[in-house]
Order: C-alpha cells, then sequence, then structure tokens
C-alpha cells in the first residue's frame, strides 16, 4: 500500500529493517542531542507528515533494545496515530532508568505498525448476549 509522506526530515523516510517487519523505526529529527534525565519525558520530532488512507491508523511503539538497555520507552503506548491527522509525527519518550539517557539526531527511537481498523455505530441495549467468559477476567481462568 502506498502511502502519502512530507519528508521534512534530514533522514531518509522510515525504513523497514527486514523483508517482512511489522515495524518502521522512526528517527528523531533534532538541531542538537536531547537528554532524557531518569523519569523525564519530552516529545521529540520527527519532521514527517502523512496521510493515511481511511480505516488505516499507526500505532507509535517502543523498540525493546532501548527499553531493555536504557529503560527508554513510549509513554503512552501504543500511540496513535489518525488518519485525519496532517501534523508532525511526534514521539513521547519516557526514561525508566536511573541513568540519563542522550538521543542523538536520527537516532531510531521508535516504530510505527500501520494497522486496518474499524469504526462502529452503538447499538445500545438492555442485556447482552452471555458467553462461556461472562464476567470473568482478571485472572479468572484456569483455577480449575
Ligand atoms: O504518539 C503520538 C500520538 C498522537 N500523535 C498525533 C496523531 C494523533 O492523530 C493526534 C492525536 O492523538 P491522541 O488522540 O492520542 O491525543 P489526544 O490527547 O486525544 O489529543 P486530541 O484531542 O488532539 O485527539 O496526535 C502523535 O503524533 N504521536
Ligand atoms: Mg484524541
Amino acid at each position: 500500500m502506498e502511502v502519502r509522506v512530507i519528508n521534512k526530515s534530514k533522514h531518509e523516510l522510515p525504513a523497514y529493517q527486514t523483508i517482512s517487519a511489522a515495524g518502521l523505526d522512526l528517527r528523531a529529527n533534532l538541531e542538537e542531542p536531547v537528554v532524557l534525565r531518569p523519569m523525564e519525558r519530552k516529545l521529540l520530532p520527527t519532521a514527517l507528515f502523512m496521510e493515511l488512507p481511511v480505516g488505516f491508523e499507526a500505532q507509535i511503539r517502543p523498540r525493546s533494545g532501548l527499553a531493555y538497555k536504557h529503560g527508554i520507552t513510549v509513554l503512552n503506548s501504543p500511540g496513535t496515530i489518525d488518519s485525519d491527522y496532517r501534523g508532525e509525527i511526534k514521539i513521547l519518550l519516557i526514561n525508566l532508568s536511573e541513568e540519563a539517557f542522550t538521543i542523538e539526531n536520527g537516532e531510531r527511537i521508535a516504530q510505527m505498525v500501520i494497522s486496518r481498523h474499524e469504526q462502529i455505530t452503538w447499538k445500545a441495549v438492555e442485556v447482552l448476549e452471555d458467553s462461556e467468559r461472562s464476567a470473568g477476567g482478571f485472572g479468572s481462568t484456569g483455577k480449575g
């Protein structure tokens, strides 16, 4: 599927790193390095603008390597990019480690997965169809 994009960044367009990867790695577009102190959160620019077809969304997800090695994650994970959003794609990172972390210009800080989604209409009712699970949840299964 082709997606219209404006790339105002200093970098190449986000790319799939392997032939069947689900996520496109997103790079920070920075004038100078950004430091995230422990528990600090910052909104990072990508200088990318896109036009997703109606019925699609983009999810901004953490990179596991950054999370594992440095405690860097996407605070609002998965971030939601609506198909009608025309603004700059931004990435909200938080440093959950006890060490400061420096993000360099061009560093791959998150990944973006494009997915189909539905939009629903509500049908308000008084009673819901019963099911095997019924109202069980939050660890209700497997108790013999
Ligand atoms: O990680 C993110 C999440 C969102 N957005 C952009 C695209 C999205 O379409 C828009 C709104 O996001 P969301 O609905 O999550 O934010 P909100 O707090 O509900 O703001 P709004 O009232 O603008 O919807 O912000 C990003 O660039 N990065
Ligand atoms: Mg919203």
